[in-house]
């Protein structure tokens, strides 16, 4: 019986939102659209690369104008895949993910960024290679919290039973809905308090991470 990792991707194995911020500075200012501080650009992350950009225009009052919202998500996307050189791996997932690999965890990744973006931040990162699947938030024709890419991960995996690894809201509530065991990062882009959101576990170091795994997967 297959047992496997699943992990979402920004603000949970990489902090990206210092890229997804200069990306959506650059896109808002061509369009002459104020500015966005990265904590309020951070707060947007979370439901994938169309609703950033909603959330964008409703914080300027502007989330009316539907013409611009699809000019600035496709000047969005067309930089997102260079947008790697601010974003770094959190502390100790490098060493965790090795530590899985050689465990021979089968692992995968289930993030709302788009594939595109996703494959080129991790080839970036080096660690593309660990991931035997990796579904985005256009791989599939839903997005989390929607089960569907968390199911879909799965059933690419082949795996009996799985633990889903992420650092949001949005995380919670689809393992929730997919019936899957669910630990939280507490250092990502979160919102809600800890204890205010569903979790089997909660770690703040992955370091903890082993240990959590094989006893959500025993
Ligand atoms: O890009 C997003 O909006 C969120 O991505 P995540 O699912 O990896 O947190
Ligand atoms: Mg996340």
């Amino acid at each position: 019986m297959t047992k496997a990792v699943i992990f979402d991707l920004d603000g949970t194995l990489i902090d990206s939102a210092p890229d997804i911020h200069a990306a959506a500075n650059r896109v808002m200012m061509r369009r002459g659209i104020a500015s966005f501080s990265l904590e309020e650009a951070r707060s947007f992350v979370g439901h994938g690369a169309l609703v950033f950009i909603e959330r964008c225009l409703a914080a300027r009052g502007r989330e009316a104008e539907t013409a611009l919202r699809d000019q600035l998500l496709s000047d969005f996307l067309a930089l997102y895949e260079s947008a790697v050189h601010l974003t770094k791996l959190y502390p100790g997932v490098a060493t965790c993910l090795d530590t899985l690999t050689k465990d021979a965890w089968p692992l995968a990744i289930c993030t709302n960024k788009p594939e595109g973006p996703t494959q080129v931040v991790l080839s970036h990162l080096g660690i593309q290679q660990q991931f035997g699947v990796i579904i985005g938030g256009d791989t599939t024709l839903k997005r989390k919290p929607d089960p569907l890419p968390l199911l879909e991960t799965i059933a690419r995996m082949k795996a009996a039973q799985v633990v889903f690894v992420g650092d949001s809201e949005v995380d919670a509530e689809t393992a929730q809905r997919a019936g899957v065991p669910f630990a939280l990062y507490t250092e990502g882009y979160r919102e809600t308090p800890v204890d205010r959101l569903h979790h089997d576990a909660a770690f703040d170091d992955f370091a903890a991470l082993p240990e959590i795994i094989k006893r959500l997967l025993t």
